[in-house]
């Protein structure tokens, strides 16, 4: 056996022949898989082997023999490393394409029954697909006595200086470079572990996209009265900053940005975004997508898919802070917003008064539970969209209790979407796929399935 006599360092030619799940290219040495980071279908490569197992094989890309039409200049190596910026070597367009592929490749792994490629649509992008991220979550360092915010390279702790990331919203790029030299200015630095020194973790800075409303949080390992100064500097600098927090912690290994403990430093709780003429209030830890303006995609498409009627009871599971009860409200009889997280359904609660929406009612709890102890016998329409972790076989389980006519499942991981396919698809009939560009630039594939309860 050829594989048998490889070792790691040896270097292989390979033909990329698919991109995988997290945007490596995919390409075989007799019969070992290899995967390839930034490298591009149809390009030939040599590559050396960093990893080795019975069947797959990691690699780099050494020389790229034949390169691919749709290969453009990295010019900015140092997010390749952290993965913020990791799809700039490949054409926009295709990239779209390509999103499609991992799609298809995901249920062409996980999913037995037949599938029409037809119903898998083509990739909805960008206009503008950079400068799309309205939250950066961030930690910080003091490297060469300067307070460095940055990210860490993937699958490691190496701690890589990042401000200025292009997928960023270019004005919280100016706010986290502002910040830096606020932070040297007034000595409130960042925690060093080894002498228990400064004090800041890290930081998460949110802006509405299209309020402009910016919330700043500040993770601490212990209190300085020098936030207040810091709050002041970045309001004068960025007037639209409407709220500043401090959080307390003192765990410095678990990367969290956020606590139990926290306060208000300056401003309001809560700042606005507004999507679909309504407006949300967002507290520093409720969940809102990170790119508002594919957000308004994925929600009027969910919407669309799900044509609903004005009698229907529907269910919007995995809530967060209600955008999809928020679009769909008007067109049923009732929805069920359900979320276990205490913030988030503050935020919901809160938007929905806010926009006059009264036939809702947010459940706060786990959805499976709720779903065990929900009083409503007969629903119409669930809507999923799920952690990266998917549904799963016990939540399964619970929605075919109820078998909704419909299931609209917005996803953002195309291998749970699959395994959770194949076992929804033995009692719905999938209608079809949409996947969306949420994250430009990254591998990450939206989606989002109709399927419809298959005849009895
Ligand atoms: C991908 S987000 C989607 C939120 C919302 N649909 C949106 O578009 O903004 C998933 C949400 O599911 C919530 N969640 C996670 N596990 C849950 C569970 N077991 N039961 C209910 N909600 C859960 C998270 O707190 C998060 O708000």
């Amino acid at each position: 056996m050829i594989n048998e006599q490889l070792k790691i360092g040896d270097v292989i030619e390979v033909e990329i022949k698919k991109i995988g799940i997290n945007g490596e290219g995919i390409g075989y040495y007799h019969k070992l898989a290899v995967f390839v980071d930034n490298a591009l279908p149809g390009e030939v490569v040599d590559v050396k082997l960093t990893e080795l197992y019975e069947t797959r094989g990691v690699a780099e890309i050494i020389n790229i023999k034949v390169s691919s039409p749709d290969r453009l200049e990295v010019k900015f190596p140092s997010y390749d490393a952290c993965g913020a910026y990791s799809m700039q070597h490949l054409t926009y367009k295709r990239a779209l394409a390509l999103k499609r592929d991992i799609l298809v490749n995901a249920l062409n792994r996980y999913v037995t029954s037949k599938i029409k490629y037809a119903m898998i649509k083509p990739t909805i992008g960008m206009r503008e697909p950079l400068g799309y991220r309205n939250k950066v979550s961030l930690p910080v360092r003091k490297i060469d006595g300067h307070n460095k915010f940055g990210l860490f390279a993937k699958g490691s702790n190496e701690f890589i200086p990042v401000n200025d990331t292009p997928v960023q919203n270019p004005r919280i790029n100016e706010m986290v470079q502002a910040l830096e030299l606020i932070m040297d200015e007034t000595g409130f630095d960042a925690y060093i572990q080894k002498d228990k020194s400064g004090f800041v973790k890290s930081v998460v800075i949110r802006r509405g996209h299209f309020t402009g409303e910016t919330q700043v949080s500040f993770l601490l390992m212990k209190h300085d009265e020098r936030i207040e100064l810091v709050a002041e500097k970045l309001v004068q600098k960025f007037p639209e900053i409407m709220s500043v927090y401090e959080f307390l912690t003192d765990n410095y290994k678990e990367q969290v940005f956020f606590s139990t403990n926290s306060r208000l430093v300056y401003g309001k709780q809560t700042i606005n975004e507004k999507i679909n003429g309504q407006t949300f209030s967002l507290y520093p830890e409720s969940f809102f997508q990170l790119n508002t303006v594919m957000a308004d995609n994925f929600y009027n498409k969910m919407r669309e898919l799900a044509n609903l009627s004005k009698d229907d009871i529907v269910i919007d599971a995995y809530a967060g802070i209600a955008p999809v009860s928020h679009y769909i409200a008007k067109d049923c009889k009732k929805v069920y917003a359900i979320e276990i997280d205490q913030r988030s359904v503050q935020s919901a609660i809160l938007s929905l008064k806010r926009n006059n929406i009264k036939n809702v009612t947010v459940l706060q709890s786990d959805f499976t539970k709720a779903l065990k102890n929900l009083e409503e016998k007969s629903i119409d329409a669930m809507f999923f969209d799920p952690p990266r972790t998917g549904l799963g076989y016990e939540t399964i389980k619970q929605v075919l209790k109820y078998k909704p006519k419909k299931l609209i499942y917005g996803s953002c991981n195309p291998s749970t979407l699959a395994k959770d396919l194949e076992m929804l698809l033995k009692v719905y009939d999938l209608k079809e796929i949409v996947p969306l560009d949420m994250f430009p630039y990254t591998p990450l594939v939206e989606s989002v399935s109709l399927l419809v309860l298959k005849d009895e």
